[in-house]
């Protein structure tokens, strides 16, 4: 993404008093004995969106299956986690963690092949209370804010007859029709064009701030809708435009926590340094090329 400083597009963090939406407490991942995941403790409140940074094989990805329940069978996982101040037992497995929704960098992993997209988008919407016509009213409204341009023929369509891009935007909208709390993105732009990826975070930005705002759903739901989201990247630029708060892994450990503000305007660790100073080689050698 290309950025005249990362500082000037950070997103300032905010404070809450309730519970957080998404606690994580000494998270531990270990396969057979070995530690892949030591001792991981972050929150997430309402509203906020935390960047899991970390070089390649840090413990991003293992930190988000932790969460959502879904470790090779021959990892364990301990630890505490809460989702809106309700325990859930990190053991369990494959089962659906209510108010938790992932987004996935593969997105064939989230959709049926054998069932069309609009009809996938309208069951979690029907779930949450709305008519057969109000759940397809906003499941184009979901395709149509992901930048999907020919929505009514995406609803349509089976997962077979789209773009990874399209694919992509499809699950995300998928995720955010689930209307969970707390959503887990796994490098869920990295597929995308440049003005797709513009559009989706524009998207889950609306979702995380607004969640709680939409008149179609009950107080108790909206509240429960509180979009806080983990957003895991290699992109420090999308991050500092997009999260309020940063968390940096190395070797299953943080190393590095904070806002984003001073994450990218004062680095501690040697990754963290690192990060800033590619992304901002990275820039000035375009601005560079472009201007020879
Ligand atoms: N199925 C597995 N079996 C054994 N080790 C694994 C498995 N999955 C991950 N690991 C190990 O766990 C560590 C963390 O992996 P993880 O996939 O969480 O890294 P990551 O930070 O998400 O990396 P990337 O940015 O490349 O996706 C790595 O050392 C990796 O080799």
């Amino acid at each position: 993404m290309i950025i005249d400083s990362i500082s000037n597009h950070i997103v300032p963090s905010r404070k809450f008093t309730m519970h957080p939406a998404l606690l994580v407490q000494d998270l531990r991942v270990s396969l057979h004995g070995r530690a892949l995941i030591d001792g991981v403790s972050f929150t997430v409140d309402r509203g906020q969106r935390l960047a899991l940074l970390g070089a390649s094989g840090s413990g991003k990805s293992l930190t988000a299956a932790a969460l959502l329940g879904q470790l090779p069978a021959s990892m364990s996982a301990s630890g505490q986690l809460q989702i809106n101040g309700v325990d859930v037992t990190l053991s369990d497995r494959r089962t659906r963690r209510s108010g938790l929704t992932a987004i996935h960098q593969d997105p064939m992993s989230a959709l049926n092949p054998l069932v069309r997209l609009g009809k996938q988008l309208e069951i979690p919407l029907r779930h949450a209370g709305l008519s057969g016509s109000a759940a397809r009213k906003r499941a184009l409204e979901l395709l149509a804010s992901m930048g999907i341009e020919e929505a009514e023929r995406t609803m349509e369509s089976f997962s077979g007859e789209l773009s990874g891009g399209q694919l992509q935007r499809v699950c995300i909208a998928l995720a955010l029709a689930c209307r969970s709390s707390v959503l887990v993105a796994d490098e869920p732009t990295t597929a995308l064009d440049m003005v797709s990826q513009a559009k989706v975070l524009e998207a889950l930005s609306l979702y995380s701030e607004s969640a709680c705002a939409e008149s179609v759903y009950s107080e108790s739901a909206r509240s429960a809708a509180a979009g806080a989201m983990l957003f895991i990247t290699h992109d420090l630029a999308v991050a500092a435009a997009f999260c309020h708060q940063a968390l940096v892994l190395s070797s299953g450990r943080i190393v590095e926590e904070g806002s984003m503000e001073s994450v990218v305007e004062r680095p501690r660790h040697q990754y963290t340094k690192q990060l800033v100073e590619a992304a901002h080689l990275g820039f000035d050698s375009l601005r560079r090329r472009a201007t020879a």
